[in-house]
């Protein structure tokens, strides 16, 4: 089952791939074409109903796989208005090739006549309300007809995620869906066929560019504040967690320090607002405010960079795990605190390899995709999300795991996993923690891809903080 966000971003992903989507599209209209076959007869009439998006495209490609029925096409549109150059170009090579392909411009010119199969490529995940003319004529047209209804994709009119019918929806006898099966179909009284178009399954278990598509909406909105909870024998790590979370998105970064640390961290960056505590480690007495502060302002807490491991450091940690109900990236010196705590926030770790054993965890010598089930059981008994940390990242909530192959071994300098635990909580405000997880590590290993050429083994932590917007939002698709 995929969603249609989730099937946007794998299509993204096997473009990345080097599978194009143009190629998606002739395995997606090969299929219909094979579905039709199935229920043709040598002499069987077929009308293809092409709408101006890529269902209809796949519609269109269909055509060309059914040549010896010679079918009618009919695209609800002038040439100009067909929405993606990969559906226009198969149109353009219907018209060249001389088929039976015609244009509707006005819904009452649509004459579909009497065929005996007709294939609606009208409308598919790209369905928004209810349907528009020549849509919604060309639906009534179709239900009308005594022919067998064939869908792509879906029903023209249904939502591929719920369900739901648009009044004028095509009423299906066959649908032909592509790599997966869609939530909305689950009750749709048709015949579906999940039709494999080859996509790899690097592009559902690798993070991409896709993964990055529902990190891009309104990242900023005024109120997605971070509050980094860091810093005592070191001050670097929050400083770079804290600028991190801006560079993705935050809109406001705290960090509450030790006094003996706090004005030193301010002095790394006037973008943070820092906080101080009495004493120069993070005790449990600082717990009860921190938390209600963290609470007051809904923010997103990072929990670890720099705290040190001093034992009552641990225990405040565990406390304000226990006490916090909000999100929080648990990074560092907090993460052994994780396994002892019983919360229902969402936490995500960000362990590397010693400190995944350390948390009870898979020990793991060679590449982390070795332990992937491994990893992934832990983090299902752990009931957080995890990222477990290696030249391949491993991201697992218990039940979804992908691999993030982004990053360059200049990364191994200290501090970049500082700034991952800062990207990760600047787009939490945008997405659930898993897709966060998965997007922030990929985020944070291509800003260290982008500057390798010119930074080589000089990487530095900090390099990457003015890399991650342009590789946020840069790679806009
Ligand atoms: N990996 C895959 O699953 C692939 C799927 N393919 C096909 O692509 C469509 C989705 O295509 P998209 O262009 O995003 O959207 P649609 O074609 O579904 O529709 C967009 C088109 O329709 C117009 N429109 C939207 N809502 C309405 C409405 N209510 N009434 C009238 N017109 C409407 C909109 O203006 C656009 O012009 C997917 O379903 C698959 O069939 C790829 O081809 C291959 C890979
Ligand atoms: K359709």
């Amino acid at each position: 089952m995929i969603s249609s966000e989730r099937m946007a971003a794998v299509d993204e992903n096997a473009e990345a791939l080097g599978v194009p989507r143009k190629q998606l599209m002739e395995s997606s209209g090969n299929a219909v074409a094979r579905a039709v076959r199935r229920l043709a007869e040598p002499e069987s009439a077929v009308a293809i109903v092409a709408g101006r998006g890529n269902n209809g495209g796949d519609a269109l490609v269909a055509a060309r796989f059914l040549d010896d029925y010679d079918p009618t096409v009919h695209l609800l549109g002038r040439r100009e208005t067909v929405s993606t150059d990969i559906a226009r170009e198969n149109w353009d090579a219907l018209v060249v090739a001389e088929y039976d392909a015609r244009t509707v411009t006005d819904s009452k010119s649509l004459e579909l006549g009497d065929p005996d199969i007709v294939v609606d490529g009208m409308l598919g995940t790209g369905v928004t309300g209810e349907l528009r003319e020549p849509e919604a004529t060309a639906a009534d047209a179709i239900d009308a007809l005594d022919a067998t209804v064939l869908s792509v994709d879906v029903p023209s009119g249904l939502d591929a995620d719920t369900g739901e019918t648009a009044d004028a929806a095509v009423s299906a006898d066959h649908v032909v869906t592509f790599h997966d099966r869609k939530p909305g179909l689950s009750d749709l009284d048709a015949d579906v066929t999940v039709a494999d178009i080859g996509i790899p399954a690097a592009a559902e278990l690798f993070v991409g560019p896709g993964d990055l598509r529902s990190v891009r909406r309104g990242v900023r909105g005024g109120d997605s504040r971070v509050f980094v909870v860091g810093g005592g024998p070191y001050t670097g790590a929050p400083a770079l967690a804290g600028q991190a979370a801006l560079r993705a998105g935050a809109d406001l970064t705290f960090v509450a320090a030790p006094e003996t640390v706090a004005p030193q961290i301010q002095g790394y960056a006037e973008d943070l607002i820092v906080q101080d505590y009495p004493g120069d480690h993070l005790t449990p007495d600082q717990v009860d405010g921190l938390v209600q502060t963290a609470h007051d302002y809904d923010d997103v807490v990072v929990l670890g960079p720099g705290l040190g491991d001093d034992d009552e450091t641990l225990t405040a940690a565990r406390r304000f795990l226990e006490a916090f109900e909000g999100d929080a990236v648990v990074d560092a010196d907090a993460l052994p605190a994780v396994p002892e705590v019983d919360t229902d926030a969402t936490l995500v770790c960000t362990p590397n390899r010693r400190e995944l054993a350390k948390m009870g965890g898979p020990d793991v010598d060679g590449p982390l995709r070795d332990a992937l089930d491994d990893i992934e059981s832990f983090a299902a008994d752990l009931g957080h999300v995890v990222v477990a940390k290696a030249a391949e990242d491993i991201v697992t909530d218990g039940e979804r795991t992908r691999i993030v192959r982004a990053g360059t071994p200049a990364m191994t300098v200290g501090g970049t996993g500082d700034t991952l635990a800062g990207v990760i909580a600047g787009l939490f405000g945008t997405q659930d923690a898993f897709d966060a997880a998965c997007a922030a590590p990929f985020v944070n290993g291509r800003a260290a891809e982008r500057l390798d050429a010119e930074r080589g083994d000089g990487l530095l932590a900090s390099d990457l903080l003015d890399a991650i917007p342009r590789t946020l939002w840069g790679e806009r698709s």
